[in-house]
């Protein structure tokens, strides 16, 4: 077989990353339901212990879309865990007796994907799958804030300390780390920025990214899957052009500039004062990222809540079972040095 022909006979995986809450899960559930018969497996890693996004795609209610072919990964960072985890996942997708046609991975949205992609260089796969491409959902909102930005002052003053460290601002790294490894870059959100915020946030990834790489804006996510998948950028012979903090760093990354916990959510008794309540503690202990969901009061079906920031969405989305626990659970995500015991003390009364 001649390398083309050996390239095509691989089973293409496209690695959806971007930064927490960009809006990756929303994308994927746009792909599952415009899938068109092809039989996509997706792969997600989360950060926190608690598979909710799992949860989420599964609850999605695509015809043909299975829960076998929604496998998650919550025992940390996937490139951490890749002879015990990722690679036995992928190589039993790949055994299977109808393999996908292609697979899926959602990073959780603190990982940087370069050591991802190193991992489909492993012998095992190497030879059976390959990267059509690594896809970076923005959140532009939070661009247009200057989530990510650095402040110069500050890097100065903490290079003059330490030349090692390049960042005063952990979220700058891992979001420009996700940029630098895009082949596809999808500006979501655009309905929460004027067109003049869009442009200034494009303009902004664009030199970011010394690749020629295209930018598409979406709203919810919703870009057509022919655009997302079949990019064919065998993304794992390309790596030099994919430069990383990770490179700096001799191969060796850490995740302790985050950290996240799950707290148990007592019944509450009002939707507004529940949601009130998390979005004054978002504000005020700068809080990344919230998720997970609630039992009510007299209500059959449970409240999944998703708080980006101190941007909630809520909806009652499943019923409770009958007889289980009325407890809700939510995932709390940010930087380190979260003051956990003031979070739970707000969230343990209903
Ligand atoms: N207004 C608005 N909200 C969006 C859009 N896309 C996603 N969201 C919301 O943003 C929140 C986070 O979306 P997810 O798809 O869960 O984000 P994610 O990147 O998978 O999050 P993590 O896996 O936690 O990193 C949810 O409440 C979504 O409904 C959009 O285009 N506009």
């Amino acid at each position: 077989m001649n390398t083309a022909a050996t390239a095509r006979a691989k089973v293409p995986v496209t690695v959806i990353t971007g930064f927490l809450g960009a809006g990756k899960t929303t994308l994927l559930r746009h792909v599952l339901a415009n899938a068109k018969g092809r039989r996509i497996a997706i792969v997600v890693n989360e950060f926190g212990t608690l598979g909710i996004d799992g949860d989420t795609l599964r609850a999605c209610g695509v015809e043909g879309c299975t829960d076998e072919d929604i496998v998650e990964l919550t025992n940390g960072c996937l490139c951490c865990t890749v002879a015990d985890d990722f690679l036995p996942t992928m190589e039993a997708l790949l055994d299977r007796a109808t393999p996908p046609d292609h697979i899926v991975i959602e990073t959780s949205g603190l990982a940087l994907p370069k050591p991802l992609l190193k991992a489909f260089g492993w012998p095992s796969i190497r030879t059976r799958m390959t990267v059509d491409g690594v896809v970076t959902v923005v959140d532009g909102p939070a661009v247009a804030a200057g989530r990510f930005a650095d402040d110069p002052a500050e890097v100065a003053r903490q290079q003059a300390a330490d030349p090692s460290l390049d960042h005063d601002n952990p979220l700058a790294e891992v979001y420009e780390d996700q940029l630098l490894c895009a082949d596809l870059v999808v500006l979501n959100k655009t309905d929460l920025m004027t067109p003049a915020q869009a442009d200034g946030v494009e303009a902004a990834i664009r030199a970011e990214i010394p690749r020629a790489v295209k930018v598409v804006r979406a709203t919810e996510g919703k870009v057509d899957p022919a655009v997302l998948l079949g990019l064919d950028a065998a993304a794992e012979d390309d790596l030099a052009a994919r430069p990383s903090h990770h490179d700096a760093e001799g191969g060796e990354h850490e995740h302790d500039d985050f950290e996240s916990f799950v707290l148990p959510i007592p019944e509450q008794d009002s939707v507004e004062d529940f949601i009130a309540r998390l979005k004054t503690l978002a504000a005020q202990h700068d809080i990344l990222r919230m998720k997970g969901y609630a039992t009510v009061r007299g209500k059959a079906m449970r409240l999944a809540v998703q708080g980006v920031g101190s941007r909630f969405r809520h909806q009652f989305d499943q019923p409770v079972p009958k007889d289980g626990p009325r407890t809700g659970n939510l995932v709390v995500i940010g930087q380190k040095g979260l003051d956990q015991i003031a979070i739970a003390a707000a969230l343990a009364q209903g």
